[in-house]
C-alpha cells in the first residue's frame, strides 16, 4: 500500500488541480498535486515537501478531509486529502503538464486519476 498525500488549495472559490505528464503512470490524467510520503516523514511535512518540490509553492497543511483507499490492479494506493493555503511562491510546473484553478462545479468535467472520483464529486457538491 503506498502512502500519498494530496493538497486541496482552494482560493477565491477555485481548486487548484494538476494534469499529470504523459511519461508518468496514469498518463494525462488530473490530480490534486502531492506525492509519496517519505519514512519518517508526518503527513503535513510530506505535503509541505511535495508541493515545494513540484509547484515552488510553500503552503500551510490544514485540516485532513478524507482518506481513500484504491486498487490500480497491480498496487494500491491511499491518499489523505488534506486543506492546504499557499503561502507564498510563484508557481512553477516542475513536474506536472498543467496546472488549472477550476471553479467547484467545474471539478467533475476533468479526467482525474480513478483513486479521486468520488472525492471531486463530493468536493464539488461541498459548500
Ligand atoms: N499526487 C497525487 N497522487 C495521486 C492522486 N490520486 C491518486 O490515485 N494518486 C496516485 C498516483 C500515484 O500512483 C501515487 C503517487 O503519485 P505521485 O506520482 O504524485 O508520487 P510522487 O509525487 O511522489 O512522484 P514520484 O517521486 O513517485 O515520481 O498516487 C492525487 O490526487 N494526487
Ligand atoms: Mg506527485
Amino acid at each position: 500500500m503506498v502512502k500519498v498525500v494530496a493538497a486541496v488549495i482552494e482560493q477565491d472559490g477555485r481548486i487548484l488541480i494538476c494534469r499529470r505528464r504523459n511519461k508518468d503512470g496514469s498518463a494525462g490524467k488530473w490530480e490534486f498535486p502531492g506525492g509519496k510520503q517519505e519514512l519518517g516523514e508526518t503527513e503535513q511535512e510530506c505535503l509541505v515537501r511535495e508541493l515545494r518540490e513540484e509547484l515552488c509553492l510553500v503552503v500551510r497543511p490544514g485540516e485532513k478531509i478524507e482518506t481513500v483507499r484504491h486498487d490500480y490492479g497491480g498496487f494500491s494506493v491511499e491518499v489523505a486529502f488534506y486543506r492546504a493555503e499557499a503561502l507564498c511562491g510563484e508557481m512553477k510546473l516542475m513536474v506536472h503538464a498543467d496546472a488549472v484553478w477550476t471553479q467547484k462545479k467545474e471539478l467533475c468535467s476533468y479526467d482525474f486519476l480513478e483513486a479521486d472520483i468520488g472525492f471531486v464529486r463530493w468536493l464539488a457538491e461541498s459548500k
